[in-house]
């Protein structure tokens, strides 16, 4: 037997042997047909022939229940190109094709192997009558059960039409059964016997352990900017800088459409080209995503659930999930599509607790819902609990991660041999543990007398809802549903903010003891040369420094380069922290230079003007203090600035007005005494004598807005804002520090908005001597608290003055946002499309995605300015490419200032 079945193998499929002795054993046993089977092999194993094969070499049809058309349809080309005729009846064929088939079927001896169909076909009343005459006649010779945990309430993907498989296995006697899956736990393989009503079947089950995927998980929330990390283990997973291509490919799954839409953007700006795919995209252009992924024109496809069922990809090197998966049984699937060509691949979670307290929401609302529908709670709702209870202890408690899955699916405890990142380093995961339980301890604190749910957990806390999970099944169900959607996004919004009310929450305890993560792109991460300096703190001088290099062909890795620069001969911390914030405040520097030598062509600087002609703070100046303090009585300041940041607004304008008297020794008396007012003015307007002019109100309003420039410096964490404007609690956002860059445009879009911008412009000669101020940074190190590294002695008239250089107009421009960009980009786009210049309509939409991001980018610029740059873009970008015909045409295409301060930086 052996030797014919590996002919045929051969013969029908071009394998020399079986993948494994269980898919050969599999394989015997089904043709042997003599008992029900049932298969658990983990995902690529190769089920698919275990059915396959013994069909061609059966008399008659097998007839193979799948879920997805989608698969049924990958599946039925599979066999026809290897000659095995093959088909499918589902709703979508056409009137001929179907007649074709059904002809086929009724003749006496039907060509066809394998009819593969959907569980709601089998129930539906159109095919009954062809299944009873194949069964009445002898026709079938297998019934092949796939993705066959989708029978189980207790699976993750229970569909309700696999119920109905067990009558349709009562109907067809004498005809065998394979059921097969790729994850199923105890209960889930009990039920899917039981529901199949497969008779004392031969199991063949496979561990779930597999030794080439290495595990870890990530608390997102501790890192300063979660997009450059996960940069870092994309680079690494494909072995992007060892120079060598076609090392594989990768899939970053995101819960949400936007999330998907976000993370692919932040990856292809910092050079990997990724590409969303989710079902908010019109089916054509999913498929046209989902092809050049697989044919590696696209390294990474950043995807909802949607993607990846069925998906044969072989050299898959990472999974990562930057959102929670909803249970441990799919995350076991999920990442299991990494490495199936056994070969060493990386299954990374991103976890945080805002994933947790959502989808627990969501899993909640789910479960009452179902319940109210029912009028009684069911074993089974416990389920979804269950399993991601199993999920969340995966990544919060210590121990083995593949054992922690094996555990979960049944078996025994695999010798994982530094497969997780537990066994490699557990010192690692324990550290990473503990400040994410000092971030907590500051965070959630449910109220003890809540009172709790069906099954324990605290249904009232979140309310119930309509809806399910939030995971719209495979994510299929949402097209043209946005409404809907933003509705539960609301409500989910106000529930949760409601519910966190209760929950006091402070990010004031960022724990930054030191651990190298395995993917830290530090230089020497782990080495201990400057007493106190952490591996936060570098890390986050890192993203100060990539920030400041806004624009450069491969920021990081110059950052990189230049950190490690300063690592190298820096003695001290603090020195070392110093000598970041020069070449910081140094690249910032060229920038703006750039920005006001474009400003100076259009405007210029009149003679007479009070102060100063350049109002440009120097990085010199900006340093000059910090370098002079940084030994001394820095650590004292920078504590009390510290502890001001969400303080007494009063008490901080004291000790900013004293640090001011020490260094504002170029403010001339005049504008001292008016700074004076101004100052009096912000602790009570209506004070000091004279009320104030409505110009001086808004002068003060002005220079309230601008003083607190900490606060561009140790902002909430933006990046995901897209995604998380409307369903993110705030107080469950980390404080990360801003960036230089973004200090301009946050300058730039505030002063957009500020009723006192015009008149602070005109009025900025005289505020750009008025008032020094002091710059905080703030930068983890290892005191568990916020410190500031350095102090700099700026003052209000150099954002006042950045502001007026990059908007040199009386009348503040209204911020254009994604959407106005996005519109601006098509209309002057469109006609070079309609002239056949972009290759596909795919590279055109991608394009214009492109373009609109960049001109989005900081919302800092308005109407009129961002339609120039659109149209300077396009003609730009066509005076070099003729016809676009793929994405490499635009890799290097930028903003105008960004190029700029890119060549200078050079
Ligand atoms: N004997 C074999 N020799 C070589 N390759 C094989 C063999 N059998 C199957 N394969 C290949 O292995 C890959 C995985 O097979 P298949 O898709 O059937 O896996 P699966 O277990 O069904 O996975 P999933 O659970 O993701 O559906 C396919 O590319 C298939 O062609
Ligand atoms: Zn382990």
């Amino acid at each position: 037997m052996t030797t014919s079945l590996k002919q045929a193998l051969k013969t029908h499929f071009g394998f020399d042997s079986f993948k494994s002795k269980l898919q050969e054993d599999v394989v015997k046993a089904v043709v042997r047909g003599d008992r029900d089977v049932f298969v658990c092999m983990p995902t690529g194993a190769g089920k698919s022939l275990c059915y396959q094969l013994p069909a061609v070499l059966a008399e008659g049809i097998t007839l193979v229940i799948s879920p997805l058309i989608a698969l049924i349809r990958d599946q039925v080309d599979h066999l026809r190109d290897h000659n095995i005729p093959a088909c499918s009846i589902n709703s979508k064929l056409p009137a001929v094709e179907r007649r074709l088939i059904l002809a086929d079927l009724g003749s006496s001896s039907p060509k066809l192997k394998l009819l593969y169909i959907t569980p709601e076909m089998v129930a539906s009343p159109s095919f009954q009558p062809c299944l009873t005459d194949l069964c009445s006649r002898s026709l079938l010779s297998h019934l092949a059960v796939d993705e066959a945990h989708c029978v189980s309430q207790w699976g993750h993907d229970f569909r309700p039409d696999y119920l109905k498989l067990g009558e349709l296995r009562a109907r067809l006697p004498g005809v065998p059964c394979l059921a097969l899956t790729a994850t199923a736990p105890k209960n889930v393989q009990e039920d899917i016997i039981q529901s199949l009503k497969l008779r004392l079947p031969l199991s063949f089950i496979t561990p779930v352990f597999r030794n080439n995927l290495h595990y870890d998980v990530i608390f997102r929330e501790l890192l300063p900017n979660p997009y450059v990390h996960l940069h870092a283990f994309i680079k690494k997973a494909l072995m992007l800088d060892s120079g060598s291509n076609g090392q594989g490919c990768g899939i970053v799954y995101c819960r949400t459409r936007e999330g998907c839409e976000t993370v692919a953007y932040q990856l292809t700006k910092l050079g990997i080209l990724s590409k969303a795919y989710h079902a908010g995209l019109k089916a054509g252009d999913r498929t046209e995503v989902q092809n050049e992924w697989m044919q590696g024109r696209v390294l990474v496809i950043v995807a909802t659930i949607s993607f990846g069922m069925g998906v044969d990809k072989a050299n898959v090197r990472f999974v990562a999930h930057w959102n929670l998966a909803k249970s441990l049984t799919s995350y076991y699937q999920e990442s299991g599509r990494a490495g199936r060509d056994g070969l060493p691949s990386s299954c990374r979670t991103y976890y945080s607790a805002k994933d947790k307290a959502q989808i627990n929401f969501f899993i909640c609302q789910d479960v009452n819902r179902r319940q109210r529908k029912r009028g009684s709670a069911k074993e089974s709702d416990k389920a979804a609990i269950t399993d991601f209870e199993a999920m969340v202890s995966f990544c919060e408690r210590e121990g083995c991660r593949h054992a922690t899955i094996s555990k979960f699916f049944g078996d025994k405890t695999p010798n994982c041999a530094g497969a997780c990142d537990f066994c490699s380093n557990p010192k690692v995961v324990q550290a990473q543990l503990a400040r994410a339980a000092a971030l907590r301890t500051n965070t959630l604190a449910a109220p003890s007398n809540t009172p709790k749910g069906p099954f324990g957990f605290q249904a009232d806390l979140y309310e119930g809802g309509k809806k399910g999970y939030g995971f719209e099944r495979y994510d299929e169900g949402g097209e043209g549903n946005e409404d809907d959607g933003t509705k539960r996004k609301k409500e989910f919004s106000d529930l949760f903010k409601k519910q966190m009310k209760l929950r006091k929450v402070k990010h004031d305890n960022y724990c930054v003891s030191c651990c190298v993560d395995a993917d830290c792109p530090l230089r020497e991460a782990s080495s201990q040369k400057i007493p106190k300096l952490t591996v936060k703190a570098r890390e986050h001088c890192l993203q100060l420094l990539q920030e400041s290099l806004y624009g450069h062909y491969d920021s990081l890795s110059l950052a990189v380069d230049i950190e490690h620069e300063v690592f190298k001969n820096s003695k001290s911390s603090n020195l070392y922290k110093a000598a970041v914030l020069k070449k910081v405040t140094a690249n910032f520097y060229v920038c703006l230079q750039q920005q006001r030598a474009s400003y100076l062509k259009r405007k210029r600087i009149g003679a007479g003007q009070r102060g100063s002609s350049n109002p440009f703070i120097t990085a010199k100046d900006l340093l000059k203090s910090s370098m002079l303090d940084t030994e001394s009585n820095k650590e004292k300041e920078s504590g009390r600035f510290f502890n001001d940041s969400s303080g007494d607004m009063k008490a901080k304008r004291e000790r900013l007005k004293e640090t001011n008297m020490d260094t504002s020794s170029a403010a001339s008396s005049s504008i001292k005494a008016r700074a004076k007012a101004v100052s009096a003015s912000l602790d009570n307007p209506t004070k000091g004598g004279k009320a104030m002019s409505k110009k001086q109100q808004k002068l003060a309003e002005a220079a309230k807005s601008s003083r607190n420039i900490s606060q561009y410096f140790t902002k909430k964490q933006t990046t995901e804002k897209i995604q998380e404007d409307a369903d993110m609690p705030e107080e469950l956002d980390a404080t990360f520090s801003h960036t230089p860059s973004e200090i301009a445009q946050e300058n730039i879009s505030r002063e957009q908005h500020s009723p006192a911008s015009v008149e602070a412009v005109e009025s900025s000669q005289d505020v750009i001597q008025a008032e020094s101020k002091t710059a905080v940074i703030v930068i983890p190190d290892d005191n568990k608290e916020k410190k500031t590294a350095e102090i700099l002695n700026t003052s209000e008239q150099d954002t006042t003055s950045i502001t007026e250089a990059l908007h040199p107009v009386n009348v503040p421009p209204k911020p254009v946002m994604l959407k106005e960009a996005a519109d601006i980009v098509v209309r002057y786009l469109d006609p070079f499309y309609k002239q056949g210049k972009f290759a596909t309509k795919e590279l055109f939409k991608s394009f214009a995605r492109y373009l609109s991001h960049l001109l989005a980018e900081g919302r800092s610029r308005g109407k009129s300015q961002v339609k120039a740059e659109a149209k300077a873009l396009i003609k730009k970008f066509f005076s070099s490419v003729q016809r676009c015909e793929s994405e490499a045409d635009w890799k290097h295409l930028k903003r105008p200032h960004s190029r700029k301060t890119t060549e200078k930086n050079k």
